[in-house]
């Protein structure tokens, strides 16, 4: 009962009556409720609302049917990320097969019972938290919850492509903590852990709103600068290194302070995701072989803005 109060459900469909008496079963059971009375008007809904987790919808309906409510649905969100349920009261046995070959999750034949629709609506979103938390394993880092490794050369394998077809832009950074070790081994590996841990906070906290980042190693992280070239990427990732110098980290053993390095290199439209990395990593290296605590464009020399 206490997830169901922040899972959104939309119910479409055209008859008020049917709506208000799924809105009621729905509600017995805590869910927050948004009604539509066509397909066109469902569509509309779930653009203004991309938080909604579950769409029960009649087959039936004017304007767009539940068949053609679906189809355009999938064309932007999977049965991993919106659950689909349809309902009809027509006879027609083949409606429920064809509503599961359009992309919904599951059917439901008009007049059910209340249990049925209870299960049924459970049982769909219980399958929808299983495989949100298998993504979140395959592709969120176990400690500190930014995208691992494998997310992120999945995902920028695909970007690169699409950058170098449309001629755009991207910066990647590399940023590695400074003396990282002499961390764990002046206060242990649990408040080693606890700095990765909110370092990755403010990362997240600076760039992922707009960018992706990702933790690719022990100490490690990649920020991609989509949009960005070197010289814009360079300017927040020298803003985010001076912030992270002047505010210490709060751990369980008190305060510490952290500096980070960092290499940046502008994608070139022939290298692929590996390539853009080592010369990332090849600013790193100045960086590190300069004293620290600074960013480095790769190739290029150690600069500071101060
Ligand atoms: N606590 C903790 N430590 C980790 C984790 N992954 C890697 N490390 C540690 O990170 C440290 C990295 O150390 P080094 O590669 O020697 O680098 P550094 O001490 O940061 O020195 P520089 O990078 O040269 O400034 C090692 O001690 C690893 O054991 C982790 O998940 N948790």
């Amino acid at each position: 009962m206490q997830r169901n109060q922040s899972v959104k459900v939309l119910v479409a469909d055209d008859s008020m009556v049917s709506r208000k008496f799924i809105r009621s079963l729905l509600e017995q059971h805590l869910f927050q409720v948004i009604e539509a009375d066509d397909g066109i008007a469902a569509l509309e809904t779930l653009n203004e609302n991309p938080d909604i987790t579950l769409l029960i919808t009649d087959y039936n309906m004017p304007r767009l049917d539940g068949f053609g409510l679906i189809i355009k649905v999938r064309e932007q969100k999977s049965r991993e990320e919106l659950a689909i349920i349809g309902l009809s009261s027509d006879g027609d046995e083949s409606l429920s097969a064809r509503f599961i070959k359009n992309g919904a999750n599951d059917f439901l034949q008009k007049p059910f019972v209340h249990e049925e629709f209870h299960c049924r609506v459970l049982t769909t979103l219980d399958a929808l938290d299983m495989v949100t938390r298998l993504w979140e394993q395959a592709n969120l880092d176990y400690l500190t919850n930014v995208f691992n490794r494998r997310y992120f050369f999945n995902l920028y394998e695909e970007k690169l492509n699409l950058i170098a077809q449309k001629k755009g832009v991207l910066a990647l950074a590399l940023l590695d903590i400074d003396f990282f070790k002499q961390v764990n081994d002046t206060y242990g590996h649990d408040v080693g852990d606890e700095v990765l841990i909110e370092f990755a906070k403010r990362l997240q906290h600076s760039f992922s709103q707009h960018f992706t980042v990702a933790r690719i190693g022990g100490e490690e992280f990649v920020v991609g600068f989509k949009g960005l070239n070197v010289e814009k990427a360079y300017t927040l990732l020298d803003r985010f290194r001076m912030q992270l110098e002047v505010t210490p980290i709060a751990t369980s053993k008190g305060s510490i302070d952290i500096t980070v390095s960092t290499g940046v290199s502008e994608f070139s439209c022939d290298e692929n995701v590996d390539e853009l990395l080592n010369r990332a990593d090849i600013g790193l290296y100045d960086a590190k072989a300069s004293g620290r605590n600074v960013v480095c464009i790769a190739e290029g020399k150690p600069q500071k803005t101060f």
